[in-house]
């Protein structure tokens, strides 16, 4: 039986990939061998010495210590692309709410007072304080091409208006699925002088902090409005205010309210919304919960963000599966060990990711536990099982 700690609520339509007679669930679980979470923040979580898998039922997983896990030989598995959508739909919502002025327009409706009469009155003296302006023609700089600036950039191609996008380690998968219309910006600072939009989809690491800063402010166009839906520190919010105030910038809309910004009526705040909705939670907590059923069970691995990708059809009598160092000689010193037990290696995969390695192997044989254990003590292995 496989013990799974839940730290978040996790969509059952997930949870319900894992057989009861298999697998037993709980959030309160000790000894677990996997964990599904969100954005719980795992970074001083207790970890048991059974784990094999973390499962981000989400993107961003900057909530967890994966470089403390993998030398653990712990495998990382996120849900790239399942809540993608509908944070591309709360993004298109968020630059119609900054440019037509939705939040002080409703904050002005919701302060009136008086008979409907009355309010007709203040009604149609009022809105001209809120006129906007719309999207066509104007310009979108999306920062991070990734599962959600591509949608985000086609979607605002298909609303007439002009894209730029700045994405320096940008795949070829998502490179095919971009509009072609939508421009490349050699560099950040050029996105950020050309556009009237701009919207961040990149991972919170050091390279992403502070994008927009005190600093980059003056080489934004006047009236900008900003968007970050991707993470807190990526918009300096001080940077954001001085924005404001001298009318740099014309609105901002984020999903990761502060006490510097939250009561500016020209910033919207959203309490972390971008992934809630039934389809995105629903398909992260399936993603992942197949990802790490397939690993607990067969050893493969898809989506992970510390190990390679790495599946092999099951054939022989047994499998095992090794987490190790991306060092020299490993596979040498494997296949040794093998030799030296007698063990005839009939499949075998291996790969890296950085500083990380996974081997898989099927074979004939019964594997004797002595046998694990030499290629446990192996400098460098950091998790064998026999599946
Ligand atoms: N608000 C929410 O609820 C919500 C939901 C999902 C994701 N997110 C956040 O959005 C981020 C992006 O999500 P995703 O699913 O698109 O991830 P992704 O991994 O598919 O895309 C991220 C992209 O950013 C690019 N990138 C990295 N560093 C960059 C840099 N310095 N400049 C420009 N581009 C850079 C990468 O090459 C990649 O293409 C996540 O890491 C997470 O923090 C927030
Ligand atoms: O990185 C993500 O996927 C989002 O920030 C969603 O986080 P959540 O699952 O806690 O809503």
């Amino acid at each position: 039986m496989y013990k799974i700690q839940t730290l978040n609520a996790i969509s059952p339509k997930g949870l319900n990939r894992l057989p009861t007679d298999k697998y037993s669930v709980s959030d309160n679980q000790s000894d677990a061998d996997a964990i599904l979470l969100r954005s719980f923040k795992l970074h001083d979580y207790p970890f048991s010495n059974n784990l094999l898998a973390v499962g981000r039922a989400g993107s961003g997983t900057n909530n967890v210590p994966t470089v403390k896990l993998s030398e653990r030989g712990v495998v990382v598995f996120n849900a790239p692309g399942a809540n993608a959508n509908a944070v591309k739909e709360l993004v298109i919502a968020g630059m119609l709410m900054g440019c037509r002025n939705i939040g002080p327009a409703m904050n002005f409706v919701n302060g009136l007072k008086g008979s409907d009469e009355e309010m007709h009155v203040a009604v149609e003296a009022g809105k001209k304080q809120f006129g906007g302006f719309e999207l066509p023609g104007k310009t979108l700089g999306v920062v991070g091409l990734g599962a959600i600036g591509v949608k985000i950039a086609n979607a605002a191609r298909s609303l007439g208006m002009n894209v730029i996008g700045y994405d320096p380690t940008i795949t070829i998968e998502r490179a095919w699925q971009l509009d072609s219309d939508v421009e490349a910006a050699p560099n950040i600072d050029t996105l950020l002088a050309q556009s009237d939009f701009i919207t961040f989809h990149v991972p919170l690491i050091d390279s992403t902090r502070n994008l927009i800063s005190t600093e980059s402010l003056s080489k934004l166009k006047d009236g900008v409005v900003l968007l970050n839906f991707a993470r807190d520190g990526i918009v300096n919010d001080s940077a954001v205010l001085a924005g404001l105030e001298s009318g740099k910038v014309y609105a901002y809309v984020c999903d990761f309210p502060s006490n510097v910004l939250r009561t500016n009526p020209r910033v919207i705040s959203l309490p972390h919304l971008g992934a809630s909705t039934r389809e995105a939670e629903e398909n992260c907590a399936i993603m992942v919960a197949d990802q790490v059923r397939d690993y607990l069970e067969n050893g493969n691995i898809t989506n992970s963000v510390n190990l390679p990708n790495v599946k092999l059809p099951r054939a022989g009598l047994a499998r095992i599966s090794l987490v190790n160092q991306n060092n020299p000689d490993m596979l040498g010193k494997i296949s040794h060990v093998m030799g030296q037990a007698g063990i005839n290696i009939k499949h075998m995969l291996n790969d890296s990711k950085g500083d990380m390695a996974y081997t898989l192997m099927d074979v004939d044989s019964v594997v004797a536990d002595d046998t694990l254990a030499a290629l446990a003590a192996i400098p460098g292995v950091l998790k064998v099982r026999l599946l």
